[in-house]
């Protein structure tokens, strides 16, 4: 049989693209109407996605990006309680929440996810981040982002402490950061543990990905960026006793598909120009972790940066792109406000279905993240037409192998 790559359905609010809650289609209070996601989860379920995936962040999200976009975006409910809702609606896709190793203790979150792994029969995933805003910091009596480096060392003794207790480890844990001395009131998960997913891209990033990650979720606009991550990352396993194939590497992808290639163009164009400047120029600036760049000339290169504390890895793929083509910062900010700063298609179900077909069998992605541009339009658009192409290529199953989320992944149960 031909290896078949892996799907995760992204959800958030109003749709991935930073002007969809202005689209006509918009339902602009989608954030908090469990009814949406209730019918997001069942369509992709029927189209047997992997995962539901759901980004967080205990703060208002791009808070410079103007009041209209964050009601619209970065209000809704909280992911770990929207995800228990949506297990009691669905009966096989994966639920991967995303929360904070910054602003959370290790035992009440292993606690939290193996509760939910119990309650969907096995189909619980947490994605670690270590939160790279001062935003949230603030909302946890800090005053600022902690160093890069002093949030990862906590996040390594973190995840070890979850992973401990979720495997029903009983003896004590006294660290650094941690002091746990009981195990947890619940039992061993249905699926061995819950999957463990991780989004952080930088040297150390990868390392703590390497050492304990099931899925690695990541952004990359060019395939020369997403294989030479791929190979970085699955290269570093070794050195922790680990397989090359016990991380699935899902790079998030962005499509906007229809029927013809022009009926995709336009539709894409119809969310571009809904983008205002200043939004696209605000959201850069979270990138790039700078706060003064609307001082310089909208239509003039990025200035000289120096290295970001927050997130390393996106202000790397920024800079880069703005080197590799030349970009003003107008561009720049319209091409990353698009997608925030993942890789978009815009296309047929063949052409996108080649270009992530290329990807995968180039050995650049195991699967993919899928972040549909506005809700439910572009999710239902890939599940109908992108999906059966990718079934009738041999590349997708047609149906769930399994009933937990590790079974759907292929991945080890842990021992
Ligand atoms: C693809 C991707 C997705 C991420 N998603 C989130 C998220 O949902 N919430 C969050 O607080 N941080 C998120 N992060 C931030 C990371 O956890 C981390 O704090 C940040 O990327 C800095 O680490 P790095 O330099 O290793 O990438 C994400 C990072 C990446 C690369």
């Amino acid at each position: 049989m031909t290896a078949q790559m892996k799907l995760g359905a992204f959800l958030w609010a109003t749709g991935h693209h930073i002007a969809a809650w202005r689209h006509p289609k918009a339902h602009v209070t989608a954030g908090i109407d469990i009814g949406h996601y209730i019918q997001l989860a069942r369509t992709a379920e029927a189209a047997k996605f992997d995962m539901i995936f759901c980004e967080d962040a205990a703060g208002l999200r791009e808070a410079n990006v103007g009041i209209a976009s964050q009601t619209s975006r970065s209000i809704g409910f909280e992911p770990i309680s929207l995800l228990s809702a949506l297990a009691v609606q669905t009966g096989r896709i994966g639920l991967v929440s995303t929360a904070s190793t910054s602003y959370n203790e290790p035992y009440g979150l292993a606690r939290t996810f193996l509760s939910l792994d119990h309650l969907s029969g096995g189909r619980a995933g947490w994605n670690l981040v270590t939160s790279a805003s001062p935003i949230e910091a603030a909302n946890f009596g800090s005053t600022g982002l902690k160093p890069h480096a002093d949030r990862y060392e906590r996040a390594r003794e973190f995840a070890e402490v979850v992973t401990g207790l979720w495997h029903g480890k009983a003896s004590g844990h006294d660290g650094q950061s941690f002091s746990v001395r009981d195990p947890l009131d619940l039992p061993r998960s249905p699926q061995g543990a819950p999957v463990m997913v991780q989004a952080g891209a930088s040297d150390v990033g990868r390392d703590l990905a390497a050492r304990t990650a099931d899925v690695v979720f990541t952004a990359a606009q060019t395939f020369e960026e997403a294989k030479a991550f791929y190979d970085d990352l699955k290269g570093r396993m070794a050195a922790y006793g680990r397989e090359p194939d016990d991380i699935k590497i899902m790079p998030g992808v962005s499509p906007v598909v229809a029927e013809t290639e022009a009926e995709a163009r336009e539709k894409h164009e119809e969310l571009q120009v809904l983008i205002p400047d200043d939004v696209g120029v605000a959201l850069l600036s979270s990138y790039l972790s700078i706060s003064d760049l609307w001082r310089y000339p909208i239509d003039g290169p990025l200035p000289e940066l120096p290295e970001s504390e927050g997130m390393k890895s996106r202000q790397a793929l920024v800079v880069e792109q703005s080197r590799r083509d030349g970009l003003s910062i107008r561009q720049l900010a319209r091409h990353f406000a698009g997608a925030r700063g993942h890789w978009r298609i815009v296309g047929t179900a063949a052409q996108v279905a080649d270009e992530l077909q290329a990807r995968f069998e180039g050995g650049a992605a195991d699967g993919f993240n899928v972040m549909p541009s506005y809700f439910p339009g572009e999710l239902d658009a890939f599940a109908t037409l992108v999906v059966p192409e990718l079934q009738r290529r041999g590349l997708f199953r047609r149906d769930y192998e399994g009933r937990t989320l590790r079974d759907h992944l292929g991945l080890k149960r842990p021992v």
